[in-house]
Protein backbone atom coordinates (compact mmCIF):
# COMPACT_ATOMS: atom_id res chain seq x y z
CA UNK A 1 0.00 0.00 0.00
CA UNK A 2 1.42 3.32 -1.19
CA UNK A 3 -0.49 5.24 1.53
CA UNK A 4 -0.55 4.85 5.54
CA UNK A 5 -3.61 3.03 6.81
CA UNK A 6 -3.21 5.46 10.17
CA UNK A 7 -5.90 7.69 9.74
CA UNK A 8 -4.75 11.24 10.01
CA UNK A 9 -6.93 12.01 13.54
CA UNK A 10 -5.47 8.95 15.31
CA UNK A 11 -3.74 10.15 18.56
CA UNK A 12 0.19 9.99 18.38
CA UNK A 13 2.98 11.48 20.51
CA UNK A 14 3.74 14.64 19.70
CA UNK A 15 7.11 14.61 18.11
CA UNK A 16 7.71 11.01 18.43
CA UNK A 17 10.52 10.80 16.21
CA UNK A 18 12.52 12.84 18.44
CA UNK A 19 11.48 13.98 22.03
CA UNK A 20 13.64 16.41 22.30
CA UNK A 21 12.58 18.22 19.03
CA UNK A 22 10.53 21.42 19.23
CA UNK A 23 8.37 23.27 16.22
CA UNK A 24 7.55 26.45 14.92
CA UNK A 25 5.51 27.14 12.12
CA UNK A 26 6.42 30.08 9.76
CA UNK A 27 4.43 32.27 6.98
CA UNK A 28 5.87 34.61 5.25
CA UNK A 29 3.65 35.31 1.83
CA UNK A 30 4.30 37.72 -0.47
CA UNK A 31 0.79 38.26 -0.09
CA UNK A 32 1.36 39.61 3.15
CA UNK A 33 1.94 43.59 2.10
CA UNK A 34 0.14 46.35 3.13
CA UNK A 35 0.72 49.83 1.54
CA UNK A 36 -0.14 52.36 4.71
CA UNK A 37 0.54 56.00 5.77
CA UNK A 38 1.99 56.77 9.16
CA UNK A 39 3.76 59.22 11.08
CA UNK A 40 6.16 58.62 14.07
CA UNK A 41 7.68 61.15 16.93
CA UNK A 42 11.22 60.30 18.04
CA UNK A 43 14.33 61.42 19.70
CA UNK A 44 11.55 63.59 22.51
CA UNK A 45 9.69 65.81 19.48
CA UNK A 46 10.65 65.65 16.05
CA UNK A 47 7.26 64.18 14.46
CA UNK A 48 7.92 62.88 11.40
CA UNK A 49 5.88 63.94 8.13
CA UNK A 50 3.19 61.74 6.94
CA UNK A 51 4.89 58.90 4.50
CA UNK A 52 3.52 55.84 3.53
CA UNK A 53 5.70 52.09 3.04
CA UNK A 54 4.88 49.09 1.60
CA UNK A 55 4.64 47.03 4.97
CA UNK A 56 5.47 43.26 4.98
CA UNK A 57 4.66 40.48 7.44
CA UNK A 58 5.88 37.09 8.84
CA UNK A 59 4.86 35.36 11.17
CA UNK A 60 5.94 32.24 13.50
CA UNK A 61 4.46 30.38 15.78
CA UNK A 62 5.52 27.85 17.82
CA UNK A 63 4.11 24.59 19.58
CA UNK A 64 3.48 20.81 19.79
CA UNK A 65 2.41 19.15 17.03
CA UNK A 66 -1.17 17.92 16.60
CA UNK A 67 -2.59 14.60 15.28
CA UNK A 68 -1.88 15.46 11.89
CA UNK A 69 1.82 16.55 12.94
CA UNK A 70 1.02 19.93 12.38
CA UNK A 71 2.10 22.94 14.66
CA UNK A 72 -0.72 24.92 12.89
CA UNK A 73 -2.16 24.53 9.34
CA UNK A 74 -0.05 26.99 7.39
CA UNK A 75 -3.36 27.57 5.65
CA UNK A 76 -5.30 28.99 8.55
CA UNK A 77 -2.44 30.69 9.94
CA UNK A 78 -2.15 32.58 6.30
CA UNK A 79 -5.56 33.55 6.40
CA UNK A 80 -5.73 34.97 9.80
CA UNK A 81 -3.65 37.28 8.65
CA UNK A 82 -4.72 38.39 5.47
CA UNK A 83 -7.31 39.18 7.29
CA UNK A 84 -5.29 41.87 9.28
CA UNK A 85 -3.10 43.15 6.32
CA UNK A 86 -5.93 43.72 4.07
CA UNK A 87 -7.47 45.62 7.10
CA UNK A 88 -4.78 47.92 6.98
CA UNK A 89 -4.12 48.17 3.18
CA UNK A 90 -4.33 51.99 2.23
CA UNK A 91 -5.23 53.40 4.98
CA UNK A 92 -3.95 56.17 7.19
CA UNK A 93 -2.60 54.52 10.88
CA UNK A 94 -2.76 56.61 13.75
CA UNK A 95 -1.45 56.14 16.99
CA UNK A 96 -4.56 56.06 19.54
CA UNK A 97 -2.25 56.24 22.96
CA UNK A 98 0.56 59.26 22.17
CA UNK A 99 0.71 62.08 24.35
CA UNK A 100 1.04 64.42 21.62
CA UNK A 101 -0.51 63.30 18.55
CA UNK A 102 -4.20 63.58 19.68
CA UNK A 103 -6.85 61.90 17.37
CA UNK A 104 -10.43 62.90 17.89
CA UNK A 105 -13.54 61.47 15.59
CA UNK A 106 -16.87 62.83 14.75
CA UNK A 107 -19.38 61.41 12.50
CA UNK A 108 -17.14 62.29 9.20
CA UNK A 109 -14.07 62.74 9.98
CA UNK A 110 -10.57 61.45 11.85
CA UNK A 111 -8.96 64.92 13.25
CA UNK A 112 -5.34 64.48 14.34
CA UNK A 113 -3.17 67.07 16.09
CA UNK A 114 0.43 67.57 17.23
CA UNK A 115 1.58 70.83 18.54
CA UNK A 116 0.34 74.02 15.38
CA UNK A 117 0.14 70.80 13.03
CA UNK A 118 -3.15 69.73 12.03
CA UNK A 119 -4.37 66.93 9.67
CA UNK A 120 -8.12 65.36 8.59
CA UNK A 121 -8.50 62.28 7.23
CA UNK A 122 -11.85 60.79 6.54
CA UNK A 123 -12.94 57.77 9.10
CA UNK A 124 -12.91 55.22 6.45
CA UNK A 125 -9.33 55.74 5.86
CA UNK A 126 -8.09 55.91 9.18
CA UNK A 127 -7.24 53.29 11.40
CA UNK A 128 -6.24 54.01 15.36
CA UNK A 129 -4.27 51.26 16.91
CA UNK A 130 -3.91 50.91 19.91
CA UNK A 131 0.05 51.92 20.68
CA UNK A 132 1.60 55.19 21.59
CA UNK A 133 3.83 55.27 18.13
CA UNK A 134 3.18 53.48 15.08
CA UNK A 135 6.39 51.48 15.22
CA UNK A 136 6.92 48.35 12.82
CA UNK A 137 7.46 46.99 16.76
CA UNK A 138 4.34 48.02 18.12
CA UNK A 139 1.98 47.51 14.87
CA UNK A 140 3.80 44.19 14.64
CA UNK A 141 2.42 44.18 18.18
CA UNK A 142 -1.06 44.34 17.67
CA UNK A 143 -0.93 42.31 14.50
CA UNK A 144 0.00 39.27 17.17
CA UNK A 145 -2.14 40.20 19.24
CA UNK A 146 -4.99 40.19 17.02
CA UNK A 147 -4.17 37.12 15.16
CA UNK A 148 -3.83 35.29 18.61
CA UNK A 149 -7.21 35.98 19.54
CA UNK A 150 -8.79 35.54 16.26
CA UNK A 151 -6.96 31.76 16.24
CA UNK A 152 -7.06 30.79 19.36
CA UNK A 153 -10.56 29.09 19.20
CA UNK A 154 -9.35 26.87 16.27
CA UNK A 155 -5.72 26.79 17.27
CA UNK A 156 -5.96 25.87 21.17
CA UNK A 157 -4.30 26.39 24.40
CA UNK A 158 -1.55 24.29 23.08
CA UNK A 159 0.77 26.62 21.66
CA UNK A 160 3.27 28.65 23.31
CA UNK A 161 4.36 31.48 21.36
CA UNK A 162 3.80 33.39 18.49
CA UNK A 163 6.04 35.79 16.81
CA UNK A 164 5.23 38.77 13.88
CA UNK A 165 7.40 40.62 11.99
CA UNK A 166 6.84 43.87 9.98
CA UNK A 167 9.44 45.30 7.39
CA UNK A 168 9.02 48.95 7.27
CA UNK A 169 11.42 49.21 4.16
CA UNK A 170 12.89 46.22 2.41
CA UNK A 171 14.57 44.56 5.30
CA UNK A 172 13.90 46.71 8.59
CA UNK A 173 11.85 44.43 10.41
CA UNK A 174 10.32 45.53 13.56
CA UNK A 175 9.59 42.20 15.92
CA UNK A 176 7.38 41.20 18.66
CA UNK A 177 6.93 37.88 20.25
CA UNK A 178 4.51 37.09 22.99
CA UNK A 179 3.65 33.69 24.67
CA UNK A 180 0.55 32.39 23.27
N1 LIG B 1 13.21 50.50 15.29
C1 LIG B 1 12.56 51.36 14.46
N2 LIG B 1 13.23 52.38 13.90
C2 LIG B 1 12.57 53.23 13.09
C3 LIG B 1 11.22 53.07 12.80
C4 LIG B 1 10.54 51.97 13.40
O1 LIG B 1 9.34 51.74 13.19
N3 LIG B 1 11.24 51.14 14.23
N4 LIG B 1 10.59 53.92 11.98
C5 LIG B 1 11.20 54.95 11.42
C6 LIG B 1 10.43 55.85 10.54
O2 LIG B 1 9.08 55.47 10.37
C7 LIG B 1 11.04 56.10 9.18
O3 LIG B 1 10.11 56.73 8.34
C8 LIG B 1 11.48 54.84 8.49
O4 LIG B 1 11.29 54.97 7.12
P1 LIG B 1 12.45 54.84 6.05
O5 LIG B 1 11.76 55.06 4.77
O6 LIG B 1 13.19 53.57 6.23
O7 LIG B 1 13.47 55.99 6.40
P2 LIG B 1 14.16 56.89 5.38
O8 LIG B 1 13.25 57.99 5.05
O9 LIG B 1 15.49 57.28 5.94
O10 LIG B 1 14.42 55.92 4.14
P3 LIG B 1 14.53 56.18 2.61
O11 LIG B 1 15.03 54.88 2.09
O12 LIG B 1 15.47 57.32 2.48
O13 LIG B 1 13.16 56.49 2.12
C9 LIG B 1 12.61 55.24 11.67
N5 LIG B 1 13.23 54.26 12.54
Amino acid sequence: MSQSSTPATQSTTPSSGNPTATFRVEVAKEQFVFSAAHFITFAGDICERIHGHNYGVKISVEGPLDENQYVVDFIALRDAVLKETQALDHHVILPRDHKEILVTQDETETTVRFRERRWVFPNEDAVIMPVVNTTAEEIARVIAENVRSRTREQFGESLSMIEVGVDENCGQWGVCRMPW
